[in-house]
């Protein structure tokens, strides 16, 4: 079949069988995640303790508790609070209109969250479901990705991603099928991205952080300071929320597979991973390495931050005049790339800045193992992976004007190395 535009989408992640690997490998790895960060070797490349049977995964309970955090989730997605942003232009030159509340829903999910444990709800115990809940989210992921592909069968070809309309089933399932799935105003693909799987993982952080201080008296200082990088990380997506709109997650990618299980089960249950290993195997950190490694993640927002906000201001209004004096190439589609600055650095500094944080948040777990450091390593395959699909994007959108931009800004994430 033919791609949306007529041409055929070039195939990515290797095609239908990369896909099919994908599909199995992800959940599998989540699970053995989840398994061996409680064990006592916690061997990031061992075997898991126990297979769990499904007696374990399967809760009807639980199942009901994932579908009340989706529920509460979509009802303050709802809420008619902050301000609508429109999204990139679409092909048929409309724009979809998008509900700039996330920060609200953090700042709402905290106050109910607070409410219900001084009521005695007993949040400690989360850390004990987290299997059954992983288990719950990834059915979630599957039934869903199923009927959003039924869906896009119903869909104008104009709602169609370019990538994910292969014709092989696998692939599309996976990449998803349409661009902007929605009901009515609610959009799938916007609310997954950013709400349910994001603030669920400062939750059960939470949750790990308040049944450390119940095991132990108090949370570690190595647990707090990964509370309080990775709740930084959350209040800062949310709090700019309106960036992802450009994303190519937004903007490229269908909805299937790929950002369901992602967004829904893979960020809230392997994200929280370092939390979940301090739970089980307390470090000890003193205060001279804390302050070391808060300087890291420092270094890593700073850098994270500056970039991208230093590109959305740009994109918005290049006559800003905290931009206005930065150099540029101008592009034959009359957008200009910026070519000092932190872009003029390398080619993806928010990369950069994000990989450094990344360490910092595997830090305060010590170096006897290598678990803690799985999101590091996950994260420079992801964003390596990321860049070079984003190259490939701006080549077709900017063409000469790119290669001139890659001749005079030569190296990707890592200045002098890549
Ligand atoms: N924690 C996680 O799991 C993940 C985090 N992230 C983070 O999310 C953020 C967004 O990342 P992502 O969506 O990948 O991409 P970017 O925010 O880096 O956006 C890439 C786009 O920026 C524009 N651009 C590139 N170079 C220039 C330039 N020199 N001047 C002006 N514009 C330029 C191009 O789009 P155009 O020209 O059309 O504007 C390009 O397609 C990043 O900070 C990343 O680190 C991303 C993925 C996963
Ligand atoms: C499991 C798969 C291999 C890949 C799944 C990818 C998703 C987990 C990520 C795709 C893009 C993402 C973005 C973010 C979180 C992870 C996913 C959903 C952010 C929201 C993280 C915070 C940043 O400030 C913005 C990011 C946008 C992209």
């Amino acid at each position: 079949m033919a791609s949306p535009q007529g041409s055929r989408a070039p195939l990515e992640f290797g095609g239908p069988l990369g896909a099919a690997v994908l599909m199995l490998l992800l959940p599998a790895t989540m699970f053995h995640l989840l398994l061996v960060a409680r064990s006592g070797p916690a061997r990031l490349l061992g075997p898991p303790p126990y297979l769990p049977g499904p007696e374990v995964l399967w809760s009807p309970q639980m199942l009901l508790l994932w579908f009340t955090w989706l529920g509460l989730q979509a009802a303050l997605y709802l809420l008619p609070a902050g301000k609508v942003a429109e999204g990139q232009e679409l092909k048929d030159k409309s724009r979809l209109r998008y509900p700039i509340n996330g920060f609200q829903a953090l700042v709402l999910t905290a106050l109910l969250v607070g409410l219900a444990v001084s009521a005695g709800l007993p949040l400690g115990a989360l850390p004990e479901m987290l299997l059954p809940l992983a288990f719950a989210a990834t059915l979630t992921a599957f039934i869903f990705s199923l009927l959003l592909y039924l869906k896009a069968l119903v869909a104008p070809a104009s709602a169609l991603a370019p990538g994910g309309n292969s014709g092989n089933p696998i692939y599309d399932f996976f990449l998803g099928r349409e661009l902007n799935p929605r009901i009515w105003s609610f959009d799938f693909k916007y609310f997954c991205e950013l709400r349910p799987g994001l603030i669920g993982w400062v939750l059960i952080n939470l949750a790990l952080l308040m049944q450390e201080a119940e095991l132990r008296g108090s949370p570690s200082l190595a647990m707090w300071l990964v509370n309080g990088f990775q709740l930084l990380y959350v209040g800062d997506a949310l709090w700019h929320e309106e960036a992802v709109l450009t994303t190519m997650d937004i903007t490229h990618d269908g909805f299937g597979f790929m950002l369901a299980f992602g967004d829904l089960a893979w960020v809230p249950f392997t994200y929280s991973l370092q939390a979940q290993f301090l739970l089980h195997h307390p470090q000890p950190l003193g205060l001279p390495m804390a302050s070391v490694i808060c300087v890291i993640n420092a270094v890593g927002y700073y850098i994270f931050r500056g970039a991208n906000s230093q590109k959305s201001t740009f994109r918005k209004n290049p006559s800003d005049p905290r931009v206005a004096g930065l150099e540029t190439i101008p592009t034959a589609t009359g957008r200009q790339l910026l070519v000092s600055g932190w872009w003029g650095m390398v080619r993806h500094p928010n990369y950069l800045g994000d990989l450094i944080m990344a360490l910092a948040w595997s830090l305060p777990c010590g170096v006897s193992h290598l678990l803690p450091y799985f999101y590091l390593l996950y994260f420079t395959a992801l964003l390596v992976h990321r860049e070079a699909r984003d190259e490939q994007q701006c080549l077709r959108k900017y063409g000469l004007a790119w290669h001139e931009y890659c001749r005079r800004v030569p190296y990707r994430i890592l200045p002098y190395v890549y």
